[in-house]
């Protein structure tokens, strides 16, 4: 996942290959909870792992479930033992539900049913988002719960209940809000259905049906059959009691489909021979967001599907404007915001009044942003109406805000394939971690830039701080890293160890070493040599000695040519050496060039020694980096020496490293075009 301040997505040119969805957040959090209320053990597969999903856990884990594993583990099922549809007498707890609709408001209705003592807690915008008809609905079967903040918003207290002479009468609950209030009566009032039926009459035209009829499926699976009366009146037949189905699978997210099938229909070859496959959900899912793909199709992308799968190519195109009543698919519409950019018109989508009470006031935020990318928006209380840009010339390169909204974030990366070849800037891309933590990483597996993915070539002597500086501003950015002195450290270490002298005459010798190693970076910047672990080995002053003098043979820097020009990736790239401007990426977007005088250099890797529990002595240091500069500077072979076009940072003894860091971002954010991010 990148957590970095805002992700910068190159300008995209096209897309295809294969995508394995994350589990559903709906399912998943249904599951978890029917799970805990259930008696036996259910073992869940494809669990979704994240934010929302998490605070159910742990929510759980705080109520006395047994789970095991403690977290959602890629690849192993997760088993809960239930509480068997009661709690302890005197079970008290508070739970903290971040900004997770599907744990705040079935757990409440949960609890409130199950009795105890609990708050239910959340970040600042759950404390914007209304429960006050599922508390009102709760409080007719005489649950006490009470508001600690602002009447009909969390946070909320939960006591026990009294249901005497409450439960015979149907309980009413509002249904053109949130759906989730009825789903989460749905899963609580089983709890009361042992010998009586329970009815629920739905206020209102019901929004959002797909919903409830996730939850009926599942609740069908955990042994209760409820009665369906024209999706406005629910009954729960006397004798109900949950049962665990003994193992459930989580189908993939069909919201999350949506972003990959929009790509599909946008960025796919005009031949016909690109396409996305999705695998993990297919049409036959249970989720109503399925139903994007038929919109979809509507704006002319070609979907073919089977029942884990779909497979989707780009139709029409430009694609066709559309207007449509999106209650069906409220979460998935906001994708056909993002494919209205590039639509041949003007785009409606109605009967989305639930935005409003989402993560985010999406209507307002979908609107505001797609303005920023030079579309003309209109929006209603319950609509909004997208006009792309009216040409090329109109596309502006923004930095989108999100809103710690996932789906802003997600929708917007479609912008990156505007017409006009401008990049485009996600801000908190983190934000997807509450239903797809890795879709930026999924996403890069599947599209192409227009041009190379750009870098940042950072060059300097021996003890300059290139490799400081640049690891750092990799992880400001989100890019890739290469410390191309390691491959030419290990190109030394590996012909000491094979007995072949660091000499001329066994240049090639070495080069055809070099190109049998396997080696590899780890995420945590650990080096490894087939299975051995040689980030110490590589560092110490010797090494870098032997590196010197292997790196000084063209054949080993031909060797080593292409290996480094492999890690060009999106989002970007930060390259440290000595000729990555000059040389391996000469097209490089930005070029630094770091320097300090050999007295400041020897001082601080004299440091960098004692402070790795190595022995040093700064007068030899100071000889040998004098050494090595001469070595590197005066051989034939991609001489150490400034690109034309770097920028030049003094690293003297007064600039610390943060100076240097944020000198290289700023230059950076120089030459990128976007405006100063206006915030709504
Ligand atoms: N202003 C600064 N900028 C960068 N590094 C600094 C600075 N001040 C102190 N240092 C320290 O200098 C030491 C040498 O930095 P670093 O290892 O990044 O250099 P390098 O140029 O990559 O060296 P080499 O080419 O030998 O790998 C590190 O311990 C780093 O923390
Ligand atoms: N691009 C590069 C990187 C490194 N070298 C050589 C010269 C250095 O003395 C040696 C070790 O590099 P360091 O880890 O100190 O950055 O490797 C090179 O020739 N070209």
């Amino acid at each position: 996942m990148f957590t970095t301040a805002f992700l910068d997505l190159p300008h995209l040119a096209s897309a295809h290959g294969c995508v394995q969805l994350p589990g559903s957040k709906s399912i998943s959090n249904r599951v978890l909870l029917l799970a805990a209320l259930s008696h036996g053990t259910t073992v869940l597969h494809d669990l979704l792992d994240s934010d929302d999903t998490r605070v159910m856990l742990d929510a759980l884990h705080a109520l006395g479930c047994t789970i095991t594993p403690g977290q959602v583990t890629p690849g192993q099922p997760l088993h809960i033992t239930g509480l068997g549809g009661a709690l302890p007498a005197d079970a008290a707890a508070t739970l903290f539900l971040g900004n997770a609709g599907t744990a705040m408001r079935p757990l409440t209705a949960a609890l409130a049913v199950l009795g105890g003592q609990f708050e239910m807690t959340g970040i600042a915008r759950m404390y914007e988002r209304p429960i006050g008809d599922l508390v009102d609905a709760l409080r007719q079967l005489g649950c006490q719960i009470d508001y600690l903040g602002t009447p009909g918003y969390p946070p909320l207290k939960i006591g026990h209940p009294d249901f005497a002479a409450h439960l015979a009468a149907p309980i009413r609950v509002r249904g053109d809000v949130s759906s989730q209030f009825l789903t989460s009566l749905l899963m609580a009032l089983p709890l009361l259905a042992r010998t009586q039926a329970i009815t629920i009459d739905v206020q209102g035209e019901l929004i959002s049906k797909p919903y409830i009829h996730i939850t009926l499926e599942l609740l069908a699976r955990f042994g209760i059959r409820v009665e369906n009366h024209g999706w406005q009146r629910f009954v729960i037949p006397a004798g109900s009691h949950y049962q665990s189905p003994g193992a459930i699978h989580v189908e993939a997210d069909a919201s999350s489909a949506s972003y990959f099938i929009a790509l599909g229909a946008i960025a796919t070859g005009d031949n016909g021979q690109k396409s996305i496959k999705i695998e993990g959900v297919g049409l036959d899912s249970i989720q109503g967001d399925i139903r994007f793909a038929e919109a979809a199709q509507a704006m002319g992308a070609v979907v073919t599907g089977g029942p884990n799968w779909l497979q989707v190519q780009r139709g029409a195109w430009p694609l066709k404007a559309i207007d449509l009543d999106c209650n069906h698919i409220p979460d998935a519409a906001m994708t056909l915001a993002a494919m209205a950019l590039y639509a041949d018109g003007t785009t409606t989508l109605r009967n989305i009044a639930s935005w409003r009470v989402k993560e985010t006031d999406r209507i307002a935020a979908m609107a505001c942003e797609l303005r920023k990318l030079g579309a003309t928006v209109e929006e209603g209380a319950d609509f909004i109406r997208i006009t792309p840009p009216a040409s090329v010339q109109d596309w502006q390169a923004a930095s989108i805000h999100t809103y710690d909204d996932h789906r802003v974030a997600m929708c917007f990366s479609l912008a990156a394939f505007n017409p006009a070849g401008l990049p485009v800037r996600i801000e908190d891309p983190q934000c997807v971690a509450k239903t797809f933590p890795d879709y930026f990483e999924a996403l890069f597996t599947l599209v192409q830039p227009s041009v190379p993915a750009p870098v940042i070539c950072i060059d300097g002597p021996t003890a300059s701080g290139k490799g400081t500086v640049a690891s750092l501003v990799a992880q400001r950015l989100g890019f890739a890293l290469l410390d191309s002195g390691a491959l030419y450290r290990i190109a030394g270490l590996a012909a000491t160890r094979a007995g072949i002298p660091l000499e001329a005459a066994h240049a090639q010798q070495i080069a055809d070493l070099v190109a049998t190693l396997h080696i590899v970076f780890t995420p945590d910047q650990r080096v490894l040599l087939g299975a051995e672990d040689i980030s110490l080995a590589i560092r110490t002053e010797a090494a870098g000695m032997n590196a010197s003098r292997v790196s000084a043979f063209p054949a080993v820097r031909q060797a080593l040519l292409q290996l480094q020009r492999d890690f060009r990736r999106l989002p970007g790239l930060v390259a440290d050496g000595r000729d990555m401007g000059t040389v391996i990426f000469p097209d490089a977007a930005l070029k630094v060039y770091l320097s300090a005088s050999a007295q400041c250099r020897a001082e601080r890797r004299f440091k960098q020694l004692i402070d790795k529990g190595l022995s040093a002595n700064i007068a030899d240091l100071l000889a040998d980096l004098q050494a090595r500069d001469a070595r590197d500077m005066q051989r034939s072979a991609a001489p150490l020496k400034p690109a034309e076009d770097a920028l030049h940072w003094d690293n003297h003894a007064e600039r610390t490293i943060e100076q240097a860091v944020q000198q290289v971002l700023a230059w950076w954010e120089q030459r990128q075009p976007f405006a100063a991010a206006q915030r709504p």
